[in-house]
C-alpha cells in the first residue's frame, strides 16, 4: 500500500516548466526569470504572455497582445445582469466564481475535445485565456459598483492593464504611481507553481472541461483563508490589533489558543516569502513619497512580522504573500473583501499558463486513497437499528 501523506506535502503532483521555486533560499522565477526583475521592469500584460508563451514577447508580439487584452475587457449585459441577480451581502469570490463560469455559457462548444483527444488547438487556447484574463478585471470592478446598488464603469481602451482596473474601480484617472504599484502586485500574483487554486484548476482542466470552468474551480479554491482569501483576513488582524503596542501580547494570546496568524506561513518557503519582501518594500516607499508617516496598520504589521520572527520562525513560519498586499490594496482603494478578487484576476495568467501545459500531454487527474473505514457488513433494515 502507498504511504498517505497528508495535504500531499512533499507529492509531485505534475510536471511544469512555468514557474519555480526555492523554499529555502526564498527565490521565485517565472520561465526562469527572478521575480524581483519583473516587478520592477515588467507589466502585467508582458507577464502574461511569458507565462502562457514561455518566452518575453518581441515589441510587435507584446502590442498586438494589449490590443487583444484591450479589446476583450467588455462583459456581455447579461453577465451584468446575472451579478445585479445576487445578493450584494454575498463574498466577491462566489460572485466572482459564478460570473466566470456563467461566462462560458456564451462560448459553447467542445473545443477542448478533439476526437476525444485533449486539445491541439492552440489558437483556440490562447483565444479563451485572453477573453477570460481580460474579463476578469471587468468582473470583479463591475461588482463594486453592482452591489452598491450602480451601473458599473466601462473599461477604457486607452488604459494599460492595471490602470483600467484601477480606473474601474474610482471611475477617475489612476494616480501613476499607484498604478505602477498594482501592475507590480499583478505580476507577483500572477503564478506561483502547484499551490492550492492552481491544482484545482489541473484536476479540472485534465477531465478537459471548459476553461470557464477550470477557473471558476480555481476561484473557488483561492477563496478560502488558507490560501488566497488570507489577504483580507491579514488586514482585518491588523485592524483588531489596532496599535504596534498591542502586537505582543496580542500575539501572546494568540499563539496561546494556538491561533493562526493570517499572512505567516507557507507550505514551501521556509523563509520569508520574496514576494513579501518586495510588497513591504514597496508600501515603504509609498509611504516616504507620502511624506514618511507610515500609518498605523503598516506599523502594526511591522511590528507583528518581528514578533512572529521571535515566536514562529524557529517552526519554518515567516510572512508570506498575503501579510501585506492587502495594505498596499487599501490604499488604493479596494475594500478589504474584494483583495481575493484581485488575486485571483492577477492569478489568472497563471492558471491559465498551466491550463495550456495540461492539455499539451494530458491524462486525467485520479489518485488513489487509503481506505480507512468499515470492513464489508450487513445492511440493517430501519425498524432493526438503535440509536448509540
Ligand atoms: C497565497 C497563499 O496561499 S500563501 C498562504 C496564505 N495562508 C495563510 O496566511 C494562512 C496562515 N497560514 C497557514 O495556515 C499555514 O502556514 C499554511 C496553510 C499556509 C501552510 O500549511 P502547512 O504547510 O500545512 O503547515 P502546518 O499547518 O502544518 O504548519 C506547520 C507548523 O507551523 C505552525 N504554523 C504555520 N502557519 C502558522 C500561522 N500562520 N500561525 C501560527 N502557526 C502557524 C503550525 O501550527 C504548525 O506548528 P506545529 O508543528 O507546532 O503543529
Ligand atoms: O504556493 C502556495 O501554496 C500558495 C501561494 O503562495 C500562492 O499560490 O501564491
Amino acid at each position: 500500500m502507498s504511504e498517505y501523506l497528508p495535504g500531499l506535502e512533499g507529492v509531485p503532483a505534475t510536471q511544469s516548466n512555468i514557474s519555480d521555486l526555492d523554499g529555502n533560499l526564498g527565490i521565485l522565477t517565472y520561465r526562469g526569470y527572478p521575480i524581483e526583475e519583473l516587478a520592477l521592469n515588467s507589466t502585467f500584460e508582458e507577464t502574461t504572455l511569458l507565462l502562457l508563451d514561455g518566452r518575453l514577447p518581441t515589441a510587435d508580439e507584446l502590442a498586438a497582445f494589449e490590443k487583444h487584452l484591450r479589446a476583450s475587457r467588455v462583459v456581455k449585459y447579461n453577465v451584468r445582469d446575472i451579478m445585479k441577480s445576487l445578493p450584494a451581502t454575498g463574498h466577491p469570490m462566489e460572485m466572482l466564481q459564478t460570473a466566470v463560469a456563467s461566462l462560458g455559457m456564451f462560448y459553447p462548444g467542445d473545443e477542448c475535445l478533439t476526437g476525444g483527444m485533449q486539445c491541439q488547438d492552440l489558437n483556440y487556447v490562447h483565444n479563451m485565456s485572453v477573453k477570460i484574463i481580460a474579463r476578469m478585471a471587468t468582473i470583479v470592478a463591475n461588482w463594486e459598483h453592482v452591489r452598491n446598488g450602480y451601473d458599473p464603469i466601462p473599461p477604457r481602451k486607452d488604459l494599460n492593464y492595471a490602470e483600467n482596473l484601477l480606473y474601474m474601480f474610482s471611475g477617475e484617472d489612476p494616480d501613476p504611481l499607484l498604478a505602477r504599484i498594482m501592475d507590480a502586485c499583478l505580476i507577483l500574483h500572477a503564478e506561483h507553481t502547484i499551490n492550492a487554486s492552481t491544482f484545482a484548476a489541473l484536476v479540472a482542466g485534465s477531465t478537459l472541461a471548459s476553461p470557464f470552468l477550470v477557473v471558476a474551480a480555481a476561484v473557488g479554491t483561492l477563496a478560502g483563508p488558507l490560501h488566497g482569501g488570507a489577504n483580507q483576513r491579514v488586514v482585518e488582524m491588523l485592524k483588531e490589533i489596532g496599535r504596534p503596542e498591542n502586537v505582543r501580547p496580542w500575539l501572546e494570546e494568540q499563539l496561546a489558543k494556538k491561533a493562526k496568524i493570517w499572512g505567516m506561513g507557507h507550505r514551501e518557503y521556509k523563509v520569508k516569502d520574496p514576494r513579501a519582501t518586495i510588497l513591504q518594500k514597496m508600501m515603504r516607499e509609498l509611504m516616504e513619497q507620502r511624506g514618511g508617516n507610515m500609518g498605523p496598520l503598516f506599523e502594526t504589521a511591522l511590528a507583528l512580522e518581528e514578533a512572529c520572527e521571535e515566536k514562529l520562525a524557529p517552526k519554518g513560519v515567516y510572512a508570506n504573500v498575503d501579510f501585506y498586499s492587502g495594505i498596499l490594496y487599501l490604499e488604493m482603494g479596494i475594500p478589504p473583501d474584494q483583495f481575493t478578487s484581485i488575486f485571483a484576476v492577477a492569478r489568472s495568467a497563471g492558471w491559465l499558463a498551466h491550463w495550456r501545459e495540461q492539455l499539451g500531454d494530458n491524462r486525467i487527474f485520479r489518485p488513489t486513497q487509503v481506505y480507512s473505514g468499515e470492513s464489508k457488513r450487513s445492511y440493517v433494515p430501519i425498524s432493526e437499528r438503535h440509536a448509540k
